[in-house]
């Protein structure tokens, strides 16, 4: 490999770099444009404490750059060399070790703050090293640190649960990355979405806690103040994906003066933007600042390959605060004893503000419970703990789900009082026959749809989260699945129980204790295979508009071949299979059978046709061909068939491809 390209203000010796990166380019392809290199040939390290920020116009390329560097690239070429500590690698370690804070802050809405971090902290440390009450204490320390304590119990909030800020919900994002023992930290634009004063919050913060650990930290970042900008530790500036500065945030502005560009703007930030943004208002300028991007992308290349910066007699961007009017004060002459005051602090007694008061409470816990960063990947902990944490979280998420659960209580007391009342204390005539008929197969239908849509958009609407997860290594995939089906069964199982006894009394369907638990057994089952079938419709299709479509319909064609509408002995040839991959076929099936089995009906004159016995009617419906026993079997398997195609499509299918050097 070709000698790292020299970097302004490069650690000697002492410290290796923890992330370093050669010669990387990207490549896409666009429609009608061919290849079009997004990422130019850039270089640079991180060294452990560094709090660095990617900076650039709108489309520079910082998050392809930040996504590029922590392993979450997809689609097109990626060329270059990644090293981490100093050698290749390996995607599995390297995504336990990195915390990755996403621009969108994927959360469950109806945990609180301190479940969230918990959640997190339990399933990402090992057992092995924390017991629960050292996460409980490193949740605490945490929450501390990022100022969360006050909300500890607030939902985060979401989907009509009124919840916590913005700039908190920003906090808690990142303090779930912080309860575990990250070697990298990386934030997709922390500030998005933020007001001022939580993104400079949020900023110092994350400085303090980068400092605190030793933690190396990579944040992209649009349009930061001077305060904010004051606070980074390195700059990675990048005009058009091509590297227009690296080094020392204090001396870019120095860098850029020498280069012949004085600073023309209170804020370093904005002068960086528009230094490196190409402007389009006219050709004219069009063309100069095209020439500019250039002339500063072919001298920063110049410099790495051996160019000086002058030592700056006092620190840049202080200079810069001072000079015009703005807050950013310097307590020594290094950046690491920055102090600043927020506008509303400044009005308070002098001397203090509540950025170095936390600074002091950091310290003082720092040291208490949190480790400094580490290079070793944390071991996963056991299955068993796994679904645990996860189905104690899913279960608090089922439970506090208010509409899911009233929609299931909902529609089981609807069902119970119009079936019952509809089929109203059945007989034994002509008419009951007919009405045994609608009821078992309206028990069917209510026991598929109704389970099987709400299900799905919950699953659905977790997906951010699970990819997040995942995406992360928190845990297995299985873990994750055994926990979430389960966490379902209480609920839906207790109300369809329900249901299903209030029905068998109210219509009086035989009363007899064997078939009473068979009818049980078999609402069992096909609940089991219709909450797999769900499953199986929320990880195979990605769009819940698609899903809400697909869904339905496909239950409704499957409805077809139950035996109901079309006699089950008589469907087409060509489609007769189907019957034999449907939940419907074999719950209807094993309900007439056990229902009509043994039954003996009464005719009169009046009656054009006439069914004497049960058994007539389970031949004239052609239900006969597949014993009781089978059915429950049969939709047992399909509906771990379902299971197994959902672990399928989201092990392997719907897997993130990421592109990894
Ligand atoms: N997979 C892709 N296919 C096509 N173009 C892409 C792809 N990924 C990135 N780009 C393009 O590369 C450029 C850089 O994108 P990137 O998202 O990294 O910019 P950015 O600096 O983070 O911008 P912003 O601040 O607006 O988020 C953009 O013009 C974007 O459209």
């Amino acid at each position: 490999m070709a000698t790292q390209p020299k970097e302004i203000g490069e650690k000697a010796g002492s410290a290796s770099p923890v992330l370093s990166w050669d010669n990387l380019n990207y490549d896409v392809k666009t429609k009608g444009h061919g290849v079009r290199r997004i990422l130019h040939d850039l270089s640079g390290s991180i060294y452990p404490g560094e709090l660095v920020a990617i900076m650039g116009s709108s489309g520079a390329g910082k998050t392809t750059l930040l996504n590029t560097l922590s392993g979450r690239l997809q689609g097109g070429r990626l060329y270059g060399d990644i090293k981490f500590n100093g050698a290749k690698r390996v995607p599995h370690d390297f995504k336990r070790m990195l915390a990755y804070v996403e621009q969108d802050d994927l959360l469950h809405g109806a945990l609180t703050v301190e479940e969230t971090l918990m959640a997190s902290a339990r399933l990402r440390l090992p057992n092995s090293k924390y017991t629960d009450a050292d996460k409980r204490e490193r949740v605490e320390t945490v929450m501390r640190q990022l100022r969360l304590s006050h909300i500890a119990d607030t939902p985060i909030g979401g989907q009509g649960i009124r919840g916590v800020s913005g700039g908190e919900r920003k906090r808690v994002s990142i303090g779930m990355e912080l309860v575990t023992d990250p070697s990298i930290l990386v934030l997709d634009e922390p500030s998005s979405g933020l007001d001022s004063s939580s993104a400079e919050m949020v900023v110092a913060l994350t400085k303090e806690m980068a400092h605190a650990r030793n933690l190396c930290t990579l944040m992209t970042i649009h349009q930061p103040s001077a305060e904010m900008v004051a606070q980074f530790d390195k700059l990675i500036l990048l005009a058009q994906g091509k590297m227009v500065y690296m080094g020392p945030a204090d001396q870019a502005l120095r860098y850029f003066e020498q280069l012949g560009y004085p600073s023309t703007n209170s804020n370093p930030a904005n002068f960086f933007i528009d230094l490196m943004t190409i402007d389009f208002s006219s050709s004219a300028a069009m063309s100069e600042s095209e020439a500019r991007v250039q002339h500063l992308v072919g001298a920063f290349a110049e410099f790495r390959q051996g160019g000086v910066i002058e030592a700056l007699p006092s620190n840049s961007f202080a200079s810069a605060a001072t000079t015009t009017g703005g807050n950013v004060e310097y307590s020594g002459n290094n950046s690491t004893n920055l102090s600043i005051k927020t506008g509303s602090e400044k009005t308070g007694a002098s001397g203090s503000n509540s950025y170095s008061d936390h600074s002091n409470v950091l310290k003082d816990i720092t040291h208490e419970a949190v480790a400094l960063a580490t290079y070793e990947v944390p071991p996963l902990n056991s299955w068993f703990s796994e679904v645990l944490v996860l189905l104690k979280r899913d279960w608090d998420l089922c439970i506090r789900n208010r509409p899911l659960v009233y929609g299931f209580l909902g529609q089981c007391l609807v069902m119970l009082l119009f079936q019952g009342f509809v089929f109203f204390q059945l007989k034994t005539n002509q008419a009951s026959v007919q009405n045994r008929i609608g009821a078992l197969f309206s028990l069917v239908v209510q026991c598929t749809f109704p389970v099987a849509i709400p299900t799905m958009t919950v699953i659905m609407s977790g997906r951010g989260v699970l990819l997040r997860e995942r995406s992360s290594g928190t845990y297995r995939m299985s873990s994750y699945f055994v926990a979430r089906a389960l966490s379902f069964f209480p609920i839906v199982y207790s109300l369809y129980y329900v249901m299903y006894t209030g029905m068998y009394f109210i219509a009086h369907l035989q009363y007899d204790a064997g078939k009473y638990f068979i009818g049980l057994a078999i609402v069992s089952v096909v609940v089991f295979a219709s909450l797999g079938y769900a499953f199986a419709m929320a990880m195979i299709v990605s769009r819940m508009e698609v899903a809400h479509i697909i869904t339905p319909v496909s239950l409704a064609t499957f409805m077809l071949f139950a035996g109901n509408m079309s006699n089950a002995s008589a469907i087409t040839p060509v489609l007769r299979w189907i019957k034999y991959v449907c939940i419907f076929y074999y719950a209807y099936s094993g309900f007439v059978q056990n229902e009509f089995g043994g039954l003996e009906f009464t005719c009169s004159p009046s009656d054009v046709s006439c069914y004497d016995t049960g058994k007539s009617v389970i031949e004239a419906y052609g239900l006969n061909s597949v014993p009781i026993w089978l059915t429950i079997i049969l939709n047992l398997v399909l509906g771990i068939g379902f299971y197994a195609i959902a672990y399928g499509a989201v092990r392997w299918i719907a897997k993130p491809r990421y592109l990894w050097l």
